[in-house]
């Protein structure tokens, strides 16, 4: 199991979510209740251990600011949770990790996507909390990239 915990603002929550096992923090450069600064995620980013490693989740940012926040900040991984196209993915200097929609009819679209990761979100999007039926996509990872599943981190 690899486990993602989103929406990382504290030091504290960084700290218990490491405890508890966690693979990547995410942190929320979109607009979000749970949006960070830059800066902010960088303090709490400097103290995480090696073996752990970062996000910085974006909805449909340009390049330019994409890649400077995710300098400012110390990311690992770019998180592309918006419509941004396979041209954007591929000039990132990042490793991505694409959001979809849980839809199994976009599985075409999906592997072609070039990306790190594959994080299926329910369709309501982003930071709801709502959960999706990912029993219909028990197979998918024989034919995508390493897929991510969210219901309500
Ligand atoms: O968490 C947010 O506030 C957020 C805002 C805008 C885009 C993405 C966001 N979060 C990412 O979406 C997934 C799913 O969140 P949830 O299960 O709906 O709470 C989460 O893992 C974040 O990567």
């Amino acid at each position: 199991m690899f486990v993602k915990i989103c929406g990382i603002q504290t030091l504290e929550a960084a700290q218990t979510a490491i405890q508890q096992g966690a693979d990547l923090l995410g942190f929320i450069f979109a607009d979000s209740k749970r949006y960070i600064a830059p800066e902010k995620a960088r303090v709490i980013i400097d103290t995480i251990p090696e073996h752990v490693k970062s996000v910085g989740v974006f909805v449909n940012e340009s390049i330019s600011h994409m890649e400077s926040m995710a300098a400012l900040a110390g990311l690992d991984y770019i998180q592309l949770h918006g419509n941004e196209s396979p041209d954007v993915a591929a000039q990132l200097s990042f490793p991505v990790i694409k959001a979809f929609s849980a839809d199994a009819d976009k599985l075409a679209e999906i592997k072609q996507y070039p990306c790190d990761y594959i994080l299926l979100d329910h369709p309501s999007g982003g930071g709801t909390g709502e959960a999706f039926d990912w029993r219909q996509f028990k197979t998918f990872h024989q034919e995508l990239p390493p897929l991510l599943s969210c219901w309500g981190d």
